[in-house]
């Protein structure tokens, strides 16, 4: 390769890739911009650090390492299918020289899909000191940066740093927006820190003012993450953490992606689910044990008031008499699915139909439906000093966008919050040698939780849910349906929570 097509900072090629899922037809050869102000360095066996960077051979070259280490990434979607290829959609080199940091949208197909992967690829001769080992990807062994370790750059705070400032100024980079909310202006100069919560996505820490979570799954539009906290922070809310920034990459024939969302940090947060289990272990023979309805009840009285907003900003409407077959449908469509993924749930199939069949069209029509937060549990609630505050209004991430940005019944997140009263009590029994009093007590303290819960939600003017006792059972299975696939996919050893809610919902009425 001449030193001139090298300094072009090249893209990728793409031929023959299948033209389906994200990116598919249409998507345009990887596009690549550009970045830093030095001259190309000549290549001598280590890497051909300043200057423009050759960034398809260097994707290139890095391809088989993320080959490997793609499936063991939490966030990785596709575990248990071989990857069948992996084509670069667009790379974007943000930072060249030593350290380098390349930008990739990757169309990663395996079985009969095609998934679209943000990474952030993070170059050094040496490899940053303390790097995790699941952060690292090798060393390359061809292309301009031959011999030098590859990471996920999300573990380095220098190279996260600048993603920061270029949100602070509102860059461009090739096909990447950078963009700020307005108000004060952002810092540009603080290191990130990758966040260590169990989380679907990414996110980087910045000193205690920010954090930025980087979605790993990408589809075309706006994430409803970005779109429900925006119209959130747009009408004022106080129920979540204050949007600062976001980013975004153009897609051919498609609409930006969204790729970022940088929010206010809440240092002094405690999470919910944390919360929960620390006073449900209490049950355990302790004399005192805290009164967790109390913030039960404010957390229903929150989840009222951020339904309230989304209502008054985005679209609502009423459910006729055709729709409300169609949720039904869907619920009925959903169990069938997960009956056939999941055999443990086979035996409740018959039951569970009939409670989705006892739901009439008289109970449906005219129902309001509006944007809703979609995944609702504990772990999305963090207390502060000022109260619960809700995050992640990305919905389930199993489902696609399009199927997230609907407008649902408003009791689908209270019928989502009640199964994480209920996971948190079956998470203390779940492992132990059966123990029918605590089991007792468990129960109680689920039970107490979701009634302050629904007490609470009513107070501050949300539809009262004992007013629909067959919609909120409904709802209630179709997310226990969800959680077993979840689990069976993602942490087989929990999949006995679940399947005991199951249970109880299709023996009881
Ligand atoms: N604004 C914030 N302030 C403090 N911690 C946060 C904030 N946003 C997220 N977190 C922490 O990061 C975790 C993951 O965030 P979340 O938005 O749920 O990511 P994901 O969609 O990847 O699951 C949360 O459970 C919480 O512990
Ligand atoms: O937080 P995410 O958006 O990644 O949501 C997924 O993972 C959740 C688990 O982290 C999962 O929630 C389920 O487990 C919780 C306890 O860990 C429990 O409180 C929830 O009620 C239960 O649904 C969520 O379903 C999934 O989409």
């Amino acid at each position: 390769m001449s030193e001139t097509s090298r300094s072009q900072a090249h893209t990728h090629r793409d031929a023959g890739a299948a033209p389906r899922g994200p990116g598919g037809p249409g998507t345009p050869h990887p596009t690549a911009g550009r970045a830093g102000g030095h001259q190309t360095g000549g290549h001598s066996g280590r890497p051909r650090t300043g200057g423009s960077l050759a960034v398809g051979e260097l994707v290139e070259a890095a391809l088989p390492l993320i080959a490997g280490w793609l499936p063991g990434q939490r966030w990785y979607a596709g575990k248990g299918q071989a990857i069948t290829g992996l084509h670069p959609v667009t790379a974007t080199p943000l930072i060249t020289g030593d350290p380098a940091m390349v930008h990739l949208l990757l169309r990663v197909e395996h079985g009969d899909q095609a998934d679209l992967y943000q990474l952030l690829l993070g170059l050094r001769t040496e490899p940053p000191s303390g790097l995790l080992p699941e952060a690292s990807l090798g060393a390359l062994t061809h292309g301009p940066y031959d011999g030098a370790a590859l990471y996920d750059a999300v573990h380095d705070p220098e190279l996260t740093g600048r993603l920061l400032a270029h949100l602070a100024g509102a860059d461009r980079f090739g096909p990447l927006s950078f963009r700020r909310t307005p108000g004060p202006g952002l810092p540009a100069d603080l290191l990130g820190r990758a966040g260590t919560a169990e989380q679907s996505n990414t996110s980087v820490i910045y000193g205690t003012s920010f954090i930025l979570k980087l979605f790993r799954r990408i589809s075309p539009g706006t994430n409803p993450d970005l779109e429900l906290s925006l119209a959130l922070s747009r009408a004022g809310s106080t129920r979540i953490p204050r949007v600062a920034a976001w980013f975004e990459s153009r897609l051919a024939g498609a609409e930006p992606a969204t790729l970022g969302l940088l929010q206010r940090f809440l240092p002094d947060a405690e999470d919910g689910w944390e919360l929960a289990l620390d006073q449900v272990a209490r049950l355990k023979g302790d004399p005192s044990p805290g009164n967790f309805a109390v913030e039960a009840h404010r957390l229903g009285r929150a989840t009222a008031e951020v339904h309230r907003v989304l209502a008054r900003a985005l679209p609502v409407a009423r459910l006729d008499r055709e729709q409300t077959d169609r949720l039904a449908g869907a619920m009925a469509e959903r169990l069938d699915a997960a009956a056939a993924a999941v055999p443990a749930l086979r035996r409740y199939r018959s039951a569970l139909h009939a409670a989705f069949r006892q739901l009439t069209a008289d109970h449906l029509t005219g129902l309001t439906v509006q944007r809703i937060h979609g995944d609702l549990h504990l772990g999305q609630a963090m207390r502060t000093p000022h109260g619960w505050v809700l995050l992640d209004f990305e919905g389930e991430p199993a489902k696609s966008v399009a199927e997230r940005r609907l407008p649902q019944p408003a009791l689908k997140d209270v019928a989502a919050m009640l199964r994480s009263f209920d996971y948190a009590a079956a998470h203390l029994l779940a492992g132990a040698e059966p123990d029918p009093e605590l089991a007792h007590l468990a129960a109680a303290w689920a039970a107490r939780n979701r009634t302050a819960y629904c007490a609470g939600y009513t107070a501050a003017g949300g539809t009262d849910p004992a007013g629909a006792p067959e919609l909120l059972r409904a709802l209630e299975i179709d997310k226990a349906v969800y959680e077993v696939v979840y689990e069976a996919r993602h942490r087989p050893g929990w999949l006995p929570i679940p399947l005991t809610a199951i249970h109880r919902l299709a023996t009881t009425a």
